[in-house]
């Protein structure tokens, strides 16, 4: 067996415990052979000789979760800031996109990766356009995603809006598998608002018959809920099932402005949601009911989205958001705890984007994640799982792994040179600026 060993660490273990053990990884089958003592994983791999990752006091998580992002927006962090949702797009981001191509897409979602990469993040869900080009980004990168051409209609003639569906199913078709299979796919309308009708209903029943999930923004702030409302006489969540968008595999970002019976919804159907606290914050969207997601048993998973609303794509942030806005949203300081943010940001993210890992524990993939817990901001180690949630930062993290294959070790990225990307990405930055003003 070609093995990976990480030595010497205190392991998060998915009931939430934390142990001294090592864990070995199969690199060939991308797994977790084994979790335990030195001498139980010895026997477990046969004393087969191993490339070893030291994680002596450190903590070995599973890889986090990105699970709503727009990765190329990079480009456009701190491009346009303090303005609500809908300004900001129309005024400020869909004129920049306009002018962005696929190179600066790539490179866009490069320094997107070596961010990912170096504060943990193993696997993310991605809408955006020019996917191939994320595709190739993530192949290089050894990162794992769910990735989807992000649909509009709005604004739009006939012919343009029915060729963004279009390419939406043929992305999801043709991209799914690859990066050998750590790329999977989505059908991805923008949101309920900015899709028309009868595209929202083409699209989905030609994704449910090719057996391939949705993704769409929903609920995220009251400028969206209403107009269905007013037109439609039901709620989103509603309108969502009516048009057959919500579905056990389907997984939803925001969901600021959801009602009890939307919640209820959402727990009947099996969809998740994907809790985006910073952007709720930045463009003053609102608080999601996310302790009432949970007790509703709505899978619920954390997304930064994009660079340009966050500012940056450091998921031990989000982590920490979530608990914070959580207790605010809930008016109680006991709602959303440090155990369930981080539940969140792994296995919830995971089981949110139908993708392997979020777990540490033999047979899951591994997506793994070493955090240094000697740093005087970590000191001292009364409860490691407070310091996921409340404590740690990206920075804070050693070593990461994803599909058995190490991405970083002792904090430098090995699968993609991330001087070149960073250069790349502001160089790609700065022209589109220009292009933007002159257009
Ligand atoms: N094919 C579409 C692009 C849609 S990609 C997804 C879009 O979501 C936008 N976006 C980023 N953050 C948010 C958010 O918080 N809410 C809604 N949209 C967002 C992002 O800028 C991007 O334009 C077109 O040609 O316009
Ligand atoms: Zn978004």
């Amino acid at each position: 067996m070609n093995h990976l060993r990480v030595t010497g660490g205190r392991v998060l273990r998915p009931d939430g415990r934390v142990e001294r053990a090592d864990v070995a990884v199969d690199r060939d089958e991308g797994t977790i052979r084994a979790v335990g003592s030195p001498s139980e994983v010895d026997e477990a791999v046969g004393g087969a000789a191993a490339e070893t990752l030291d994680a002596s006091g450190s903590l070995v998580i599973p890889g986090l979760v990105n699970a709503h992002t727009h990765v190329a927006m990079t480009l456009l962090r701190g491009y346009a800031d303090d303005k609500p949702l809908d300004p900001w797009l129309r005024e400020d981001i869909w004129p920049a996109e306009a002018e962005l191509t696929p190179d600066d897409v790539e490179a866009g979602a490069e320094l997107g990766a070596v961010e990912m990469i170096r504060s943990g993040t193993t696997a993310f869900a991605d809408m955006y356009f020019a996917m191939d080009r994320v595709a190739d980004a993530v192949d290089r990168a050894g990162l794992r995603a769910r990735l989807g051409h992000g649909v509009v209609t709005v604004g739009k003639d006939e012919a343009d809006a029915r060729a963004d569906v279009e390419e939406s199913l043929a992305v999801a078709r043709e991209l799914d598998g690859a990066a050998d299979g750590r790329v999977r796919t989505a059908f991805m309308p923008h949101s309920l608002t900015t899709v028309g009708e009868e595209f929202l209903r083409e699209g989905v029943a030609e994704a449910r018959e090719a057996g391939i999930p949705i993704h769409l923004h929903a609920n995220e702030t009251t400028d969206e809920v209403e107009p269905i409302v007013e037109e439609r006489g039901e709620r989103p969540i509603a309108y969502a099932a009516e048009i057959d968008a919500l579905g056990p595999d389907d997984f939803f970002a925001h969901g600021v402005h959801v009602d009890d019976s939307e919640v209820d919804r959402l727990a009947e159907a099996g969809t998740a949601v994907v809790h985006c606290p910073a952007s709720n914050m930045k463009l003053a969207s609102g608080m999601a009911p996310v302790q009432r997601l949970r007790e509703a048993g709505v899978t619920v998973a954390l997304g930064t989205d994009g660079a340009a609303s966050n500012n940056d794509l450091d998921v031990f942030d989000e982590m920490r958001d979530a608990a914070m806005l959580g207790k605010l949203a809930a008016d109680d300081a006991s709602a959303v705890p440090a155990a369930a943010v981080v539940e969140m940001a792994t296995a919830g993210g995971a089981d949110a984007l139908n993708l392997p890992g979020g777990r540490i524990e033999a047979g899951a993939a591994a997506d793994l994640t070493v955090v240094d817990l000697d740093a005087p901001h970590l000191t001292p180690v009364h409860d490691p799982v407070s310091h996921l949630a409340y404590a740690a930062r990206g920075s804070d993290v050693r070593h990461t792994v994803c599909d058995g294959q190490v991405l970083m070790r002792d904090r430098e990225v090995l699968t993609l040179d991330a001087e070149a990307v960073q250069e790349r990405a502001a160089n790609a930055a700065r022209d589109l600026v220009e292009r933007v003003e002159s257009a």
